[in-house]
């Protein structure tokens, strides 16, 4: 068995693999040229030689003195290279090397199939020899002719075979030759002979008006061979009109019956048996290549690029933000030391001695990372909070007791000079800049001053929240700043919500570029209330849209769907687009869902729990965590939070389920948690100017026909009760009908998939329905009962309705 196996091993050819030799493009460049050059010279030599070689044959012996003089087109080098070449070598087939070399420069300068070249030399050469070997019949009047080598094989050969010898050894190479490499057949010798017989037979028909009787005079005149090799090749010639001719005159009929014993036509039947298995594997070849239609198109037009309609967007310069005076941390000496003593002091009134000590500096605040003395119990010192604060008379002192993996206890103390942030040092530096994170945000900077950098896509979303005057604007600001920086146009788009009609307007100016919204409203920001559930309500749709493309594309996620989209692997007339990334922002969650409530909760909650995977993500802002505005739902469904400042442990509480954030300095102090850990971190500071800048900055450039379309939403106005009157039905409602009467099955969920719905406009198909007497009432978990039983009865039944 295993021997078996071994055999099936060793018969299974391995491809020709040339030795792969990895040349830069530079090299390709030097080494083509120079083969193509070389080639060229020596082609020029060598026929220079034709005419030159003679005159300097004597001077061949002197090369190296400057004094003798040649007369080939090359000088001394030409006359040299075309004797060793021509005289000594291979005779005038020289030339073929000349051409090879040439071609090799092509194909290294062009990057080609190298397998190719290797056989064009393979072939090349044999060609050189038999040439050489012939013209070497010539060697004693014409020595040039077939060089020295060319005379001394063939007179080596004339001593063992003799001229008729080496003539038919040279016929046979030719032969073999003609064979192996163009695939000549028997049968290609006898059609050129058929063909041109046939078209003498043509010419001479065509000469004589009357054609019938010289034709069957030349049939007649024909012996049964030629007539044999004459139909094997009428026949395929249907139109051939003197055959027919021939084919129906009794005389010869006695010649045709022969004739289809004899005929060739069957080998050449043969022939075109093996022809026809060439055009399988043709059809193969095709039917892969049809497989890769993907990799055909983006070898054809490169990769799909979402950018190209804006190809020559700008992104905004880094001098459009402001650089500050206050930034770069300054290290005060005394300030340190008078800290860490009332610590040390502090902490030695209440009997708790400190091993070790140890100070990180940040912009707003500074870390004392103590390690207690053994013995003492962290608790302990959790519990002197407030009498390190009085101590250090410090507001905002927060204690960290342990330090997560570090097994030290941190105390933070606010610094007495704050330094503030700049967004322009966030943005440029290189954490930020080489980020290959989907949604990058620089929020700011930490503790150890290092650029605070977060992925929005992998959040997926953010709670923020802090008392009116902490940070909260600027936070927003910060994180839509870093994505302006980072994202084209045409891979992130923003809905923007701001009640407060104040904060995001300078976003207005990049509406065409980066802003999403519904298509009958005619602002972009969404100031107003009511709209704010049509948005909501139409990107629950836009999610179910994607859900679906997804599906289609077999993709988990949008990054998955938009490499294929981009390496062409996905149809647009089968409805795929590429897709950017929506980020929902809405300052004054509260305001909101106090005006609002449920209608606004549920769809937020719907986003929150499901649109991760297709690019859509949230951003709120509230002034008021109280949990009537961060309710469980919402809660559960948002694990990244920012708290600013708030005022007391409960509002803490509920933004970061721990206290902490009541005991921020404000002006951008923040904490940021994305589950577990809490970080705080100093939020970068984006003034309202700088903004304004970019916005003109972006605004000012070419921009898209109008903002991103949202799907529409028909609100609910629409009415939802069960005595809908049939003017206010939904446009869809026809075709609702008849998808619900031909599946038999009253479920909304149907409606969704196959009408492309959204959640709530699906459902309400199916309360008309219910009212138009065609999906029987709601029976919990079990789809509804469809009343009518099909097409034609739905037909009689609206008919009847208008009636
Ligand atoms: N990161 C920061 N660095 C320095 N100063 C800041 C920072 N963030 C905010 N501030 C200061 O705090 C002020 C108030 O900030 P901001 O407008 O963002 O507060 P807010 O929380 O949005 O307030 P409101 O809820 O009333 O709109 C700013 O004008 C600025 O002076």
């Amino acid at each position: 068995m295993a021997k078996k196996k071994n055999d099936i091993n060793k018969t299974q050819k391995k491809p020709f693999k040339l030795p792969s030799l990895k040349l830069s493009s530079q090299q390709k460049l030097i080494f083509g040229s120079f083969l193509i050059i070389f080639g060229t010279i020596l082609f020029m030599a060598f026929l220079s030689f034709i005419f030159t070689g003679n005159a300097d044959q004597s001077s061949l012996s002197d090369f190296a003195s400057r004094e003798v003089k040649t007369e080939n087109w090359l000088s001394k080098s030409g006359a040299w290279l075309s004797d060793f070449f021509i005289q000594r070598g291979f005779g005038i087939a020289s030339f073929i090397i000349a051409i090879l070399i040439v071609l090799s420069g092509v194909y290294v300068l062009l990057n080609l199939n190298k397998t190719k070249l290797v056989s064009h030399w393979f072939w090349g050469m044999l060609s050189v020899i038999w040439l050489s070997v012939l013209f070497g019949f010539f060697g004693n009047s014409y020595d040039i002719l077939g060089g020295t080598i060319g005379f001394e094989v063939n007179t080596y050969l004339q001593d063992y075979l003799g001229i008729l010898g080496t003539v038919l050894l040279l016929v046979f190479g030719l032969i073999v030759y003609l064979a192996v490499r163009f695939k000549v057949t028997f049968e290609s010798f006898t059609n050129i002979f058929n063909s041109a017989k046939s078209k003498i037979k043509d010419d001479f028909s065509n000469t004589n008006d009357n054609t019938e009787e010289p034709v069957i005079a030349l049939d007649n005149n024909l012996s049964e061979e030629a007539a044999a090799i004459k139909s094997a090749f009428d026949i395929p010639l249907e139109t051939d009109e003197p055959v027919l001719v021939k084919k129906e005159t009794p005389k010869p009929v006695a010649e045709v019956a022969p004739l289809v014993v004899k005929t060739p036509v069957f080998d050449e039947d043969d022939e075109d048996d093996e022809d026809i298995k060439i055009e399988v594997k043709k059809v193969a070849e095709e039917l892969s290549e049809s497989n890769n239609l993907s990799d055909k198109l983006v070898a054809d037009f490169g990769q799909f690029d979402p950018t190209l309609e804006l190809s020559k967007y700008q992104f905004p310069p880094l001098d459009l933000l402001k650089k500050y005076d206050s930034e770069g941390i300054t290290i005060n000496q005394e300030e340190l030391e008078e800290n860490k003593n009332k610590i040390v002091e502090t902490l030695k009134n209440y009997n708790i001695g400190i091993a070790s000590i140890k100070a990180t500096i940040g912009p707003t605040v500074t870390l004392y990372e103590i390690v207690p003395d053994a013995g003492i119990r962290i608790s302990k010192i959790k519990n002197l909070e407030d009498d390190i604060a009085l101590s250090l008379s410090a507001l905002g002192i927060r204690i960290i007791a342990p330090i997560p993996g570090k097994g030290t206890i941190g105390i933070e103390v606010p610094n007495k000079n704050a330094t503030i942030v700049s967004m322009r040092s966030v943005i440029a530096s290189k954490k930020f800049q080489t980020s290959d994170m989907q949604l990058p945000i620089a929020l700011g900077k930490t503790i150890s001053n290092e650029t605070f950098v977060v992925d929005l896509a992998k959040m997926p979303h953010l709670l923020m929240a802090g008392a009116t005057g902490q940070g909260k604007s600027v936070g927003l600001n910060a994180v839509l700043t870093s994505l302006l920086y980072k994202k084209h146009p045409a891979e992130v788009k923003f809905v923007l919500v701001d009640p407060k009609k104040v904060e995001l307007t300078l976003f207005n100016k990049i509406e065409r570029h980066y802003l999403a919204k519904l298509p009958d409203s005619e602002d972009a920001i969404i100031t107003d209330n009511t709209k704010v559930i049509n948005t909501l309500n139409s990107l629950c749709i836009e999610m179910d849209n994607r859900y679906e493309l997804l599906k289609n594309a077999l993709c988990r996620n949008i990054a998955e769907y938009n490499v294929k989209f981009k390496e062409r692997k996905l149809n647009p007339n089968d409805g795929h687009q590429f897709l950017p990334y929506i980020v929902l922002v809405v300052d004054e969650f509260a305001d909101l869902i106090m005006t609002a409530g449920k209608e606004v909760e549920t769809p937020i909650a719907r986003l929150a729990q499901l649109a991760r995977a297709i690019g859509i993500h949230l951003i709120i802002a509230t002034q008021r965590p109280s949990v009537n505005v961060i309710t469980g739902i919402i809660k559960a469904n948002f694990p990244a939070r920012i708290a600013f400042r708030v005022t007391s442990k409960i509002d803490s509480r509920t933004i970061l389920d721990g206290s902490g954030a009541d005991q921020l300095i404000g002006r951008g102090d923040m904490l940021f948690t994305q589950g577990n850990d809490l970080i705080r971190v100093q939020c970068a500071f984006v003034d309202t100017p700088e903004v304004e800048k970019i916005t003109d900055y972006i605004g000012s450039q070419k921009a898209y026909p109008e903002a991103y379309l949202l799907p529409e939403f028909v609100g609910e106005e629409s009415g939802t009760s069960l005595d809908i009157d049939i003017a206010d039905r939904d446009k869809l409602f026809r075709e609702a009908a008849e998808v619900i009467v031909t599946a038999q099955q009253g479920s909304a969920s149907l409606l969704q998939r196959k009408l492309k719905l959204g959640y709530n406009r699906s459902g309400r198909l199916i309360d008309q329905l219910e009212a138009a007497g065609i999906v029987g009432p709601f029976e919990g978990s079990k789809a509804r009962q469809v009343l009518i039983t099909d097409l034609t009865a739905l037909d009689r039944h609206l008919e009847n309705e208008i009636l």
